[in-house]
């Protein structure tokens, strides 16, 4: 059964369509990448998906419950890690994740054991008392998952969560969330980057506001790379920055530099 279901979602900007007639059923345990050039409408949907936007054209489920008629608790099933920091910089690791964890209705004893259990997940634990301006970039990256884990949601949703890292960070943060794909958690990640991507993964092609493919990696990449089908789906239109950078034994494809 799908923990996660967009269907025949469209959504306009005055005359300007961003979403158009959108389907995308996920299950659990699962790692989604949308992938889609600039203006392809990624954002457009992630903000309909955390109920920023509403529209009345199509429904969106989390694990079972209507975001129009429930919203309240299919958010609760939701956790979120924008593209933007989240944190205060000036509070500690553990004092913003408490702050969150209150938010969301935990407290006390359970708020406590979610915080260590989301800092152990992410190798954070020994910097629970450090200061947010204190952690380097890849650091308060993994804090923002934690953040969005700490109410254990059964749908995490990244927003091109490496953006301005660098390559070893980038590699450290798509690692640790394929492991909690791994874990029973559905990741639905946004990104324009090739090489964030496994060839076991799953991959939504989205272009222009239409789902153009949405397949197991390995079957678009077919004989051939993702970035090729991608392109070749998408009309050869071009993602921005590095693609497939990292170990081509890890994901499959080739190394072709910037696009
Ligand atoms: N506030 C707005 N008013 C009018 N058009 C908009 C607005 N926001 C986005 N659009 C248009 O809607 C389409 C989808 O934009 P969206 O930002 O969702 O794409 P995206 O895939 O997130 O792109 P990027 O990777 O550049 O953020 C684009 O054509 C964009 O120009």
């Amino acid at each position: 059964m799908s923990v996660f279901s967009v269907r025949n979602v469209s959504y306009s900007y005055g005359s300007k369509a961003a979403l158009d007639d959108v389907t995308i059923d996920l299950e659990a345990g699962r790692f989604c990448a949308l992938l889609g050039p600039n203006g392809a409408g990624k954002s457009t949907l992630f903000n309909l998906l955390t109920h920023l936007f509403v529209t009345r054209d199509g429904t969106i489920q989390i694990a079972g419950h209507d975001l129009r008629s429930h919203p309240r608790r299919a958010l609760a099933r939701l956790g979120v890690v924008f593209q933007q920091p989240t944190l205060d910089l000036d509070m500690s690791v553990a004092r913003n994740l408490s702050y969150f964890a209150a938010l969301q209705g935990l407290s006390g004893t359970h708020a406590r054991a979610r915080i260590d259990a989301v800092l152990d997940r992410l190798n954070m634990r020994e910097r629970s008392g450090e200061k947010v301006r204190d952690l380097n970039g890849g650091h308060r990256r993994r804090m923002e998952i934690a953040r969005a884990l700490i109410h254990e949601p059964d749908v995490l949703l990244l927003d091109e969560p490496t953006v301005g890292l660098d390559a070893s960070s980038r590699t450290a943060i798509t690692d640790h969330v394929h492991d909690l794909a791994e874990t029973g958690l559905l990741v639905f990640w946004a990104t324009h980057l090739v090489d964030e991507i496994r060839l076991t993964d799953e991959v939504v092609v989205l272009s222009r506001g239409k789902v153009l493919a949405h397949e197991q990696a390995k079957n678009l990449a077919g004989e051939g790379s993702l970035i090729d089908a991608f392109l070749r789906l998408t009309g050869n239109e071009t993602a921005n920055g590095p693609v497939s950078l990292v170990d081509p034994d890890r994901s499959g494809i080739p190394e072709r530099g910037s696009l």
